[in-house]
C-alpha cells in the first residue's frame, strides 16, 4: 500500500534562491529571518506568543538542516528523523500557480503577463472591456496594492459608487474586491469570469475575487470567499497523471483553484489553517492505497507574510507544528509526508511581495530513510518523487530521490 500527502505552507521560504538578485529579493529568508527576529524577541505579541520560534517537529523532520542547505550557513547539530532537502525553483515567476505547478512535476518556462506599477496599472482597453461587458459604472484604485490597505482606501467609496475595486501585484494577478453584501458575492464572482475572459489575451495567470464585508474604512474585513479563476496548466501535472491512472486526488484548500480544477477528484475548502489541517486529516484517513493527499495552507502567506507581520507568522508556524503529530500518527505502511512550500514571503521584507526563495522539503514514512536529499535543482523532483513512490510512469520534469529513501518502495 502506497498512499502521498503533500502539504504546502504557502510562503514558507528559506532562502538562499540562486536567482533572487534578479527579483529584488537577494537576502530575503521567510524562515530564517522569523527565527533571528523571534529570537531578538520582535516576534513577541502581546496574547498571541513569545520568545524564540518553537517548531520542534519540523526541526525534527530536518527543518533547520533543509535551511543549512538553502542558504550554506552551518548545518544545526541536532539528530533528524526525518528526510530533508532544499529545492530551487526553475519557473519564471515567484508566483503561486507556478510554485505549485512545479512542485506538481510542470515548471513554468514561458512569462506570464505583469501590469506594470503605475496608475492606471491596467491597460485601457482593458478596463473598458470589463466595465462594458461586466456592466459596472468604472473601476476604483487601479493599481498595484496590499488587498486590505486597498479596501480600507477605497471599501466606502465602492459602497457609495457601486465601482469594485481592481488592483494587482508583482504577480500575474487582476483581484477584484467587491463588497459581499452591497455589491453581492455571485455578482463579484460574475464579474471575475468576466475579466478571466478578457485576462486571457493578457496572458494573466488569475483573477482573484476577493469579497469583504463591514461598513467603513476601520472595520472592512475580508471573508474566507475568496476564489481564484486560474489559467489551466499548459501540459499535464501529476494530478492529471494520477486520476488518468485511476487513483484519486484529494484536494485541500486552494489546491483546486490553483489547478482550474483538473486533476482533482474531491475538494475540501476550509476557512483557515487549523480548519484545513482538520479537513487534511479526514483526506488522510479517506485515501486509499495509490492516492495522493494535496494540501495547501494559505494563511501564512496571505495574513502574515504579506501583510508583513512577523508575529502572526511565527504563532501560525508554531500552531501548524503543534498538530503535525496528529499527522504523522496517522501513517502506516507505505505511506510519505512531504511538506514544502510554493515561494518565499519573507515578513521582514521591504513592500508586500513574495520573495524568491528556495522552499524546504521535509519528509516521512514508516520504513522510509531519513537523511539530506540535497539541494534540489527544481520543485519538480518533489512531484517526481511522490510519483514514484506511488508507482506512476515518471514525467518529462524533474528527478525524483525516491531511490534514495529505499524502504518498502
Ligand atoms: O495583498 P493581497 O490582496 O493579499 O494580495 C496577495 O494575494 C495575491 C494572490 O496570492 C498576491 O498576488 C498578493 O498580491
Ligand atoms: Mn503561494
Ligand atoms: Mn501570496
Amino acid at each position: 500500500m502506497a498512499r502521498a500527502f503533500l502539504f504546502v505552507l504557502d510562503s514558507f521560504g528559506i532562502g538562499g534562491a540562486p536567482d533572487a538578485a534578479s527579483f529584488g529579493d537577494e537576502g530575503s529568508d521567510t524562515f530564517g529571518h522569523i527565527e533571528a527576529a523571534c529570537a531578538r524577541g520582535e516576534g513577541d505579541a502581546a496574547g498571541l506568543r513569545r520568545g524564540p520560534l518553537q517548531v520542534p517537529n519540523m526541526r525534527a523532520l530536518g527543518l533547520g538542516h533543509a535551511a543549512a542547505l538553502a542558504t550554506g550557513r552551518p548545518m544545526p547539530a541536532e539528530a533528524t528523523s526525518g528526510f530533508h532537502a532544499a529545492a530551487t525553483e526553475t519557473s519564471s515567476g515567484k508566483d503561486t500557480p507556478s510554485g505549485h505547478w512545479e512542485i506538481a512535476g510542470l515548471p513554468v518556462r514561458f512569462d506570464w503577463g505583469y501590469f506594470p506599477d503605475t496608475r492606471p496599472a491596467f491597460p485601457a482597453d482593458f478596463t473598458e472591456a470589463l466595465i462594458r461587458e461586466g456592466d459596472i459604472p468604472g473601476i476604483l484604485a487601479n493599481c498595484h496594492a496590499s488587498g486590505t490597505g486597498v479596501i480600507e482606501e477605497f471599501g466606502e467609496e465602492h459602497i457609495r459608487t457601486g465601482k469594485p475595486i481592481c488592483y494587482t501585484s508583482s504577480d500575474s494577478v487582476i483581484q477584484i474586491a467587491a463588497h459581499e453584501e452591497h455589491f453581492g458575492l455571485e455578482r463579484l464572482y460574475e464579474l471575475c469570469r468576466t475579466g478571466r475572459r478578457l485576462a486571457d489575451a493578457l496572458n494573466i495567470g488569475r483573477v482573484i475575487a476577493r469579497p469583504f464585508i463591514g461598513e467603513t474604512a476601520s472595520d472592512f474585513e475580508r471573508t474566507p470567499n475568496r476564489k481564484d479563476f486560474a489559467t489551466p496548466p499548459p501540459e499535464p501535472t501529476l494530478l492529471d497523471r494520477l486520476t488518468d491512472a485511476g487513483r484519486k486526488v484529494l484536494a485541500v484548500g486552494k489546491i483546486g483553484d490553483i489547478f482550474a480544477h483538473r486533476g482533482i477528484s474531491d475538494l475540501r475548502k476550509a476557512p483557515n489553517n487549523m480548519a484545513m489541517f482538520d479537513a487534511a486529516l479526514a483526506a488522510m484517513r479517506e485515501a486509499g492505497d495509490g492516492d495522493l493527499v494535496f494540501a495547501n495552507f494559505v494563511d501564512f502567506d496571505t495574513n502574515f507574510g504579506h501583510r508583513r507581520d512577523v508575529p502572526g507568522y511565527a504563532a501560525a508556524l508554531e500552531a501548524f507544528d503543534a498538530r503535525l503529530p496528529e499527522a504523522l500518527a496517522l501513517l502506516g505502511d507505505g505511506d510519505m509526508l512531504m511538506l514544502t512550500a510554493d515561494h518565499g514571503c519573507d515578513p521582514t521584507w521591504r513592500g508586500t511581495d513574495h520573495t524568491r526563495e528556495r522552499v524546504p522539503v521535509l519528509g516521512t514514512g514508516p520504513g522510509l530513510d531519513g537523511g539530506p536529499m540535497g539541494v534540489r535543482t527544481s520543485f519538480a523532483d518533489i512531484g517526481e518523487t511522490v510519483a514514484e513512490h506511488l508507482g506512476i510512469a515518471p514525467g518529462k520534469y524533474g528527478t525524483s530521490f525516491r531511490a534514495k529513501l529505499s524502504g518498502n518502495a
